[in-house]
């Protein structure tokens, strides 16, 4: 299963990172932290649907989707357009992402940024506050309980808010043990690939109301933003589609249009 690909990979890389930069100094360089105040994603949520664009090359399921990967245009571009929160790939193996790239955007760019990569140490989480992320993910299925609660109490100690990523029902239940202000469902089976909206419908029936519920995942049209807020849904996610477009600030304009 490509998630235990992704931990073993994940591992090796932080393991690496931290002998060449120890936790201590990065740490330091999250206490030192001072970049651009940048609004509250999930604030903003309160009194609109909320989208999140992401800057992505590569990713397991799709191969390379950017062969070109100008990706300080492409977040200016979705800055440009009033998205609510950019969200940038980290992981290098199979997303070709990199902290550099987050680092960049979030320095530029007046939005919050969420730091996407699979969080499985709380050096992670420093590193993500020392680059200039707003948000980081959790995902639920590679952290035990102990992990959830206690990275999700340190990133709230760090001023970052958190995406808590679900799957299925019983991934809800061990999020919802933590209190979360906000959990995404990612609508893609991360087993085989497969993507059905529906799973963030479906879980959203589940999540209590005054938690905030974001879509993660396969969004191609616009209408379907216009059924998921219909549903309860707060926002989404969308990576591909942008990631594609000819022309992104039209685009996104396009999705910003059915919703209110
Ligand atoms: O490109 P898409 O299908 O619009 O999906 C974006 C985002 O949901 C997806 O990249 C994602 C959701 N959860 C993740 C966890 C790790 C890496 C990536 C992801």
């Amino acid at each position: 299963m490509i998630l235990d690909d992704l931990v073993a990979a994940t591992t090796r890389r932080i393991a690496q990172e931290i002998a060449a930069v120890p936790l201590a100094t990065v740490q330091a360089q999250a206490q030192a932290f001072s970049g651009p105040e940048k609004p509250s994603f999930i604030a903003g949520l309160a009194d609109h649907f909320g989208i999140i664009a992401e800057v992505k090359q590569a990713s397991p399921s799709k191969g390379v989707i950017a062969e070109d990967f100008p990706y300080q245009a492409i977040a200016a571009d979705y800055t440009a357009a009033g998205v609510d929160a950019i969200s940038v790939l980290t992981e290098p193996d199979y997303f070709h992402g990199d902290l550099k790239y987050l680092q960049t955007i979030a320095a530029a760019s007046t939005k919050p940024v969420l730091r996407k990569d699979f969080v499985i140490d709380p050096y992670m989480l420093y590193q993500a506050k020392a680059a200039g992320a707003s948000l980081v993910l959790l995902i639920v299925a590679i952290l035990s309980d102990a992990q959830l609660h206690d990275y999700y109490q340190l990133a709230t100690k760090l001023g970052l808010e958190v995406l808590v990523e679900c799957h299925d029902a019983r991934e809800v239940q061990r999020a919802l043990a933590i209190k979360p202000q906000l959990i995404g469902v990612n609508n893609r089976n991360l087993k085989d690939f497969t993507v059905d909206l529906k799973t963030s419908e479906r879980l959203r029936e589940v999540i209590p109301a005054d938690i905030k519920v974001i879509a993660e995942s396969g969004i191609k049209k616009p209408k379907q933003l216009a059924e998921l807020q219909a549903a309860g849904i707060n926002g989404v996610l969308i990576g591909e589609t942008f990631m594609r477009a000819p022309d992104r600030q039209a685009m996104i304009h396009a999705y910003q249009a059915v919703v209110s």
